[in-house]
């Protein structure tokens, strides 16, 4: 039997088996290819943009290793991220960060960028079918140093204000453009190396900083804010931490992002979900692979990332929470790394949608513990894959692991060249 009838047979076996858990398997495949992922531009280039400043690195974040070919320019980041484009069903987003503009090879300082930087993003993108979301960039510049909006230097702390505020305007335009809003993130690793006895100073400017930054109402973006438990050389203390920014968050209803590799290890960010539902309008997501730290490994098929998947199905808030993600891989082929996590991203969701959700609710009702365990356990084991290689094949794409041969392909004609 060929291939795709075999996926074409398993699948109507598979939807039988969880229709007779009251699960409709054709309902949940509508809803997963409407589940777009934020897939982040740095990826493909190591976190290295296309500004002409000289990169300074540091910043907290650091990317690791050095696998040939990653996009040294807008042209290649462009064609890699076309290329992901054909190895993953679904319409989805390109997360881009302020230092990915097209500056034409000018030297362009962070608080002077503005939107026309942007005009061939969003030209590509809408070409592309994808819609844009943004970040502002507070590493790997002369004014990172330890401290950026928390700096008690008020030139350094204005000229970051400057940058995100530009970078809010820049997320309007987008937004405009798209006709649909652009989220717009603020990460800045602002903290301390070692103990500091200034705590709520820095904190208390952030807030002053956030305050500024945040005065202009705009319509078409939508603002999200990051925490951090620490970050690299600035290991005892973080201005912007989960505290900070939930507190700030609840207060300003400002979406509060939720990155997986910036908690204890043994915390759950999934439980974080509808915490934050009921204090804050809805949430950004950036799913990520911490191992013993935050290390930005590949997203994969894990306990956490189902886990989270399946808190927010449960929460019925797949039109609250925005999905990105955030890791970057340098000692792997980069294309691959997209398409393993983003393949794992939607395979944890389908994972959550087809959980029978109606039955396990009416166990907990009862009390009938035991009935709710036994069934959780046993869901683990029903057929989601042959309805994942089903996903694959009506969207056109590789089925299973055929997208390793796409991807050796794609090296040998275009990333090994470069
Ligand atoms: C490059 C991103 O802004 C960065 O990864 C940020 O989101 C983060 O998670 C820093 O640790
Ligand atoms: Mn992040």
């Amino acid at each position: 039997m060929k291939k795709n009838e075999l996926v074409q047979k398993s699948y109507e076996i598979a939807k039988e088996r969880y229709a007779a858990i009251g699960v409709d398997v054709d309902a949940t495949l509508e809803k997963l290819q409407k589940i777009q992922i934020s897939i982040h531009c740095w990826q493909a280039d190591d976190v290295t943009g296309f500004e002409n400043l000289g990169n300074l690195g540091g910043g907290g974040i650091q990317a690791t290793g050095n696998y040939p070919g990653k996009a040294r320019n807008i042209d290649e980041l462009r064609a890699d991220i076309e290329k992901v484009q054909t190895l993953v069903g679904g319409k989805h987003r390109l997360n881009l960060h302020e230092i990915y503009g097209d500056f034409g090879g000018k030297v362009v300082d962070r608080d002077e960028v503005e939107p026309s930087h942007f005009t061939s993003w969003m030209q590509w993108a809408k070409e592309k079918d994808l819609k844009l979301d943004f970040n502002s960039t507070s590493f790997g510049h002369p004014k990172s140093g330890d401290l950026t909006l928390a700096n008690p230097d008020k030139s350094i702390r204005d000229f970051w204000i400057e940058h995100t505020k530009r970078c809010r305007a820049i997320s309007e335009e987008m937004g405009k453009f798209q006709n649909d809003p652009c989220i717009m993130n603020i990460w800045v690793h602002d903290g301390s190396k070692d103990i500091t006895v200034n705590r709520y100073l820095y904190r208390s400017l952030l807030e002053n900083s956030l305050d500024q930054i945040f005065a202009k109402e705009y319509k078409n973006m939508k603002d999200c804010i990051e925490s951090k438990l620490f970050g690299i050389a600035l290991e005892s203390y973080t201005v912007g931490s989960h505290d900070f920014y939930l507190g700030y968050g609840a207060k300003k209803q400002k979406m509060v992002t939720l990155d997986m590799g910036h908690f204890h290890l043994t915390e759950s960010v999934a439980d974080k979900i509808s915490s934050l539902l009921i204090f804050t309008p809805e949430i950004m997501l950036h799913v990520s692979r911490a191992v013993r730290w935050d290390s930005d490994h590949v997203v994969l098929l894990n306990d956490e990332t189902i886990d989270l998947a399946k808190e927010i199905v449960r929460a019925d808030a797949l039109d609250k929470v925005h999905i990105g993600l955030d890791f970057f891989d340098a000692s792997i082929n980069r294309i691959g790394a997209y398409a393993i996590g983003i393949r794992s991203t939607q395979k944890a969701f389908l994972q959550g949608l087809l959980e029978p959700i109606a039955k396990l609710r009416e166990y907990e009702a009862n009390g009938q513990y035991f009935e709710r365990l036994a069934l959780l356990e046993e869901a683990k084991g029903l057929p989601w894959n042959a309805v994942w290689d089903y996903f694959c094949l009506k969207n056109n794409i590789a089925v299973g692991e055929d997208y390793i041969g796409e991807i050796q392909q794609y090296e040998k004609d275009v990333t090994s060249k470069r």
